[in-house]
């Protein structure tokens, strides 16, 4: 009988994962993971792991992870802001703590596969987006180490969210878990980003706004408040239509703003790429944000870094952030984004 580790968050999604594959044959072992140090939130979502790994009748370990993923990710998430760029905590996460620390211990109790409520999909070599794209969490992945895709199941990736629920809501034992609210975007913010940084950086440090030439036309909270593409929160004298973030010097406390079309992007620069395949030249399709529409581009690739020309304009593209390739709905890989221009 083969072996699983599924990752256990107590949430509906790993539930009913660590269900279908019990129900599939699978010889299933659960993991909760303590990753961040939010107080209070581990004696919850543990107790909840453990009613879902009672109810499917699985043994549940728990690994303290908590510096870990303070190094890897936690750390990273603060000091990319405090650069002046957007961070993707989930992206680095998913490759060093929920398929870099947890394959390893599924090496260390002997499990062939491991498995997590990701919505996602994968054929051993390449991701794909999820069956149900309003869930789709391929863009998080695409920093995963391609060697394990082979030992990866995602039994939710064919499926929809709203039947994911429904399904849970239908068995007795499994309601509390269809009800429980989602979790929020960043596991660790509780309410705003800026909110969490303030225990560790000074957020709240006025400083001027300048304009493409750099003249002085306003004042803005920190620099810190803002990502690119944000229009509000800042002040600009005399201005009669929006004024929009286009980059942050984050060495002198400023922030250059200017009219929606000087944020237009044509090209990017990638660097850290993590790729599914050895092209290095191709045409195919980015997507540059969480939740937006891949555009086509030109990718010319040299060692870990791309050249990437894109064929339509792109607008409020953030250094920090990650830059995936999709081709139709296979994900071939990605970078960070550490240069943007017109
Ligand atoms: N603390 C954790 N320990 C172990 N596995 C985890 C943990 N957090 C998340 N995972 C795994 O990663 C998957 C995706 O996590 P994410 O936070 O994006 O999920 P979610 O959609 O809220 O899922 P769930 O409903 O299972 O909480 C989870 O379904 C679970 O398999």
């Amino acid at each position: 009988m083969k072996k699983v580790l599924v990752g256990m968050s107590g949430g509906i999604d790993s539930t009913v994962s660590a269900l279908l594959l019990k129900e599939d044959g699978y010889e299933v072992e659960g993991l909760y993971m303590k990753l961040h140090s939010k107080p209070g939130y581990h004696e919850i979502h543990l107790a909840r792991a453990q009613k879902a790994a009672d109810f499917v009748g699985i043994k549940l370990h728990v690994l303290d992870l908590q510096d870990i993923f303070n190094e890897k990710v936690f750390q990273p998430f603060i000091d990319t802001y405090e650069d002046g760029k957007t961070p993707n905590p989930c992206a680095l996460c998913n490759r060093s703590l929920k398929f870099g620390e947890m394959i390893k211990f599924a090496d260390k109790i002997g499990a062939d596969y491991l498995a997590t409520g990701h919505y996602i999909k994968t054929d051993g070599k390449y991701f794909y987006e999820a069956e149900d794209d309003t869930k789709d969490q391929s863009y998080f992945l695409f920093y995963v180490n391609k060697d394990i895709l082979p030992r990866l199941i995602f039994p939710l990736g064919e499926r929809k969210k709203s039947d994911i629920k429904k399904f849970a809501a239908s068995i007795k034992g499994l309601e509390s878990f269809a009800s429980q609210g989602e979790s929020s975007e960043i596991c660790f913010v509780d309410t705003t980003y800026t909110d969490l940084l303030k225990d560790y950086v000074e957020v709240d440090k006025k400083g001027d706004v300048l304009d493409t030439n750099g003249k002085v036309i306003g004042e803005h909270k920190g620099y810190m408040h803002y990502t690119i593409g944000k229009r509000k929160g800042f002040t600009v004298r005399g201005a009669h239509e929006p004024h929009y973030v286009l980059s942050i010097d984050a060495k002198n406390n400023q922030i250059i703003v200017g009219k929606r079309e000087e944020l237009s992007c044509k090209y990017v620069e990638l660097a850290n790429l993590n790729m599914y395949n050895d092209e290095k030249e191709f045409d195919t399709f980015v997507k540059l944000r969480y939740r937006t529409k891949a555009v086509p581009c030109h990718v010319i690739i040299e060692d870990n870094k791309a050249k990437v020309v894109l064929k339509e304009d792109v607008f409020g593209v953030a250094t920090g952030q990650a830059a995936v390739f999709y081709d139709g709905n296979k994900l071939i890989g990605g970078g960070w984004i550490s240069k943007t221009r017109k």
